[in-house]
């Protein structure tokens, strides 16, 4: 703490300056007040539907009526539950000049960052490298900055490009220092600085070069004699021995800087920098991204066993070197530290294009929703970007929960080398496939498993646990990460997603039930919120084909225009419709990226969705087992022209574009045959709502019809997908006009 003022020995000390506040935001009033009349007009319309389905007189019109019953009720559940991010939104400020009043800075925690990657060929080494990079020149005391790598590759490839990061490091952090340079991402820097300053040019050269050296490493696959200099580094490729594969290998634990010991160009200490790939073998689960962060806690643990973890993935570079002091603005903050778990920083993305085609910038999820929870109890974890306190990896803010050998706990001080044997000893002990048999890790202690989403997963335990959370978003981006840029891509991360959310959804600690016990109803909404994205599914696909189908076989779904009933219909669209746009215009995005997003979330409604359901069905019955498909960072120049140009990428025949092309089918069809009907009766009250939602999905599906039709490009629709899709939507057609016979 600061020193005595010479002047309090009378007086008492004034109070310490702030180091954050925050402040309900206006709009909660009016979101208050609008849920409330939306509420009205929810229940009238399940009112309208149950009277309907009492009247019915066929058995078609009782089906249909329940087929919109149901959907209703889903859209119906999924509104209420994202209310409780409308409830109370909150911003925050927090004051880093105030930072060092409050605390000296010799009192700074020590930190320890987690980076994960999983395969050089989708995760480039040089990607990972930068990241690496960008937080080793964090504005921290170096010594108390530690960088563990995981790679879950198990590649020689990766450690290769760790060793010559390492000797560029010391290059690079002094010259970031020297020259108060911001983005300390190298790869950030020289793309966007043109270097001028001999000094810079010297360093762009000198990267140059250890990328070429990377990334030919990486074409041929191995690494050659001819790039190992030392026998220390032969000692470590010496590892990969002919049975190593990525399924089964022994820890490889590699120090490539130890604080203390070497020193950058200007004579500094450097952060700590670990290689780790974990133990694997075929016959032990090594539960994906959750597994590898419980192997980093631990590793961790018996090398510096820093209070302070910072989580990223391998493609979130440090856009802001200020970002840890920051983070501790909230973490040292006395009033509040003792129950606040992590600090999370939204996910924000690089080249994404202009209009978001794919809402890869999924603005509700990663920076909208995170303020409104952030105003109940703290924001969800979304797996990069987290400042965590270590402790909150066991047990509760009361309740400790001590680990297996007691190196392990977050209390304990570390004084050994990183490199003296007994650690790397202890390291290699608990980073072995068997440390965590019968333990409590993944269920009580770290990350948390099963399920695929274990970023949303552990947030929410720790949440239940009585952990608080900060949603910290500073106007200058504090992480930087990549975005796919192909639509099959985008498809399979979201069902991903919605399998280990409805994982979560529905196992024993559902957020309905058990998030609603432990935290309130208001977070467990939040939490169940996403946990049933999977079921969006249901509305969705109903709403993509059951009423165009109804249309095309003459059958009418809903009230007339001159029904007083129609106008509910129009109050609940406009007003869902409208308020999202405007929750999205006044977070300073633009009409054309909400139009988009709500593309995506239909596309993602009959794609992602349904496909992540029925998995998830299946794999409840033991059918199939699903694993963590990782996400390609890898660009195609091609694929990235058209993208940067806006232009939809299908390319491959991808199973998840069947359901869209087939959708664009049917909509296209039953507009048209409903345009000639109104054409040749002149009446449009009684399909006026079916027409509607035709040509709205049809507008909708305008990229599918070009990819389709008009596109010779690679990443047109393949054929094969179309032929599939016109079967279907044949098929689709007959059964519904003997459904309608019978
Ligand atoms: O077995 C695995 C699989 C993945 N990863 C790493 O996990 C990270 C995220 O993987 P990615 O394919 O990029 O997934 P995304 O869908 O883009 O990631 C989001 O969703 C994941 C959960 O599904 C979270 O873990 C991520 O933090 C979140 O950004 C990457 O650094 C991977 O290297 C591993 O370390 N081991
Ligand atoms: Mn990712």
């Amino acid at each position: 703490m600061g020193g005595p003022s010479k002047s309090s020995t009378t007086h008492s000390s004034p109070p310490p300056p702030p180091l954050h506040t925050l402040e309900v935001m206006r709009r909660a009033g009016l979101n208050r007040v609008f849920a409330l009349v939306y509420t009205c007009g929810i229940l009238a319309l399940l009112y309208h539907h149950s009277l309907a389905l009492l009247h019915s007189t066929t058995l078609l019109s009782f089906s249909l009526t329940l087929s919109l019953l149901l959907s209703d009720a889903v859209l119906a559940f999924m509104w209420s539950t994202t209310q409780s991010f409308r409830m109370r939104p909150i911003r925050r400020r927090a004051f880093l000049e105030n930072l060092t009043r409050v605390v000296d800075e010799s009192q700074f925690p020590a930190m320890d960052v987690f980076i994960c990657t999983a395969d050089p060929y989708k995760e480039p080494p040089m990607s990972v490298v930068n990241t690496a990079l960008s937080v080793m020149a964090y504005d921290y005391p170096p010594e108390k900055v530690s960088v563990y790598v995981s790679d879950d590759g198990g590649s020689e490839l990766t450690l290769f490009a760790f060793m010559e990061a390492a000797k560029f490091a010391a290059h690079w952090l002094p010259f970031c220092r020297m020259n108060k340079i911001e983005d300390r991402c190298p790869d950030a820097y020289f793309r966007s600085n043109q270097a001028g300053a001999s000094e810079a040019e010297k360093l762009k050269t000198m990267y140059e070069s250890m990328k070429e050296k990377v990334e030919s490493v990486v074409e041929k696959g191995h690494v050659g004699e001819e790039c190992i200099t030392t026998e220390h580094e032969r000692e470590a490729f010496n590892k990969w021995t002919t049975g190593f594969t990525r399924q089964d290998h022994p820890t490889v634990i590699q120090v490539l800087l130890e604080s203390g010991k070497e020193m950058d160009e200007a004579g500094h200490e450097m952060p700590n920098l670990v290689y780790l790939s974990r133990q694997k073998s075929k016959t032990s689960p090594h539960h994906f991204k959750a597994g590898a962060l419980n192997v980093l806690l631990r590793v961790s643990a018996t090398m510096t066993n820093a209070p302070v973890v910072l989580t990223l993935d391998c493609d979130m570079y440090s856009n802001d070197p200020q970002t840890p002091l920051r983070a501790l603005c909230y973490l040292s903050d006395p009033s509040s530290a003792s129950k606040l778990g992590y600090v999370q920083f939204p996910q924000l993305f690089h080249g994404i294009n202009k209009n978001d085609i794919y809402a890869s910038e999924l603005k509700r999820l990663f920076q909208l929703n995170p303020v409104g929870m952030d105003g109940i109890a703290g924001t969800s974890y979304v797996g990069t970007g987290c400042f965590f306190r270590r402790r909150a990896f066991f047990g509760g803010p009361s309740t400790l929960v001590s680990s297996e050998i007691p190196e392990l706990n977050p209390d304990n001080v570390v004084t050994k080398s990183i490199r003296s044997q007994a650690v790397l000893k202890l390291a290699h002990l608990v980073a072995s496939c068997n440390f965590e048999s019968h333990s409590k890790w993944g269920s009580e202690m770290g990350f948390r498993y099963g399920s695929l989403v274990e970023d949303y997963y552990t947030g929410y335990r720790l949440q239940c646990e009585g952990w608080k959370s900060v949603f910290c978003h500073p106007d200058r981006a504090a992480f930087f990460g990549d975005v796919p840029i192909n639509l099959d891509d985008v498809l399979n991360q979201n069902k991903r997603w919605s399998i280990g959310l409805l994982e979560v959804g529905f196992s024993k600690y559902s957020p309905v039930t058990f998030g609603t016990w432990c935290m309130g109803p208001l977070m467990g909404l939040s939490y169940a919120h996403y946990a049933f994205w999977g079921i969006w599914s249901i509305p969705i696909t109903t709403y993509a084909f059951l009423p165009q189908l109804a249309l095309l076989t003459g059958v009418s779904m809903f009230p007339k225009v001159s029904d007083p009933w129609f106008y509910l219909y129009v109050f609940l669209f406009l007003g869902a419709y409208g308020q999202d746009c405007l929750d999205f215009i006044l977070a300073g995005s633009t009409v054309q990226r909400w139009w988009n997003d709500q593309r995506m979330w239909m596309i993602r409604g009959v794609s992602s969705y349904v496909f992540g359901f029925i998995d998830f069905i299946l794999k409840s019955f033991g059918i199939s087992a699903h694993g963590f498909n990782v996400t390609s960072k890898v660009v195609d120049d091609e694929q990235s022209k058209r993208y940067n140009q806006g232009i939809f990428e299908f390319g491959v025949p991808s199973p998840l574009f069947v359901p869209l092309v087939t959708t664009a089918i049917i909509n296209l069809i039953s507009f048209l045959v409903g345009l000639i009907g109104v054409i040749r009766s002149r009446d449009m009250g009684e399909i006026f709502v079916q027409l509607f939602l035709s040509g709205f999905v049809m507008v909708n599906c305008w990229p599918i019809y070009e990819a389709m039709v008009l596109r010779t490009d690679k990443g047109r629709m393949p054929t094969k997908t179309t032929k599939i899709s016109i079967l279907l939507s044949l098929a689709l057609y007959l059964a519904a006009s003997l459904i309608v016979q019978i």
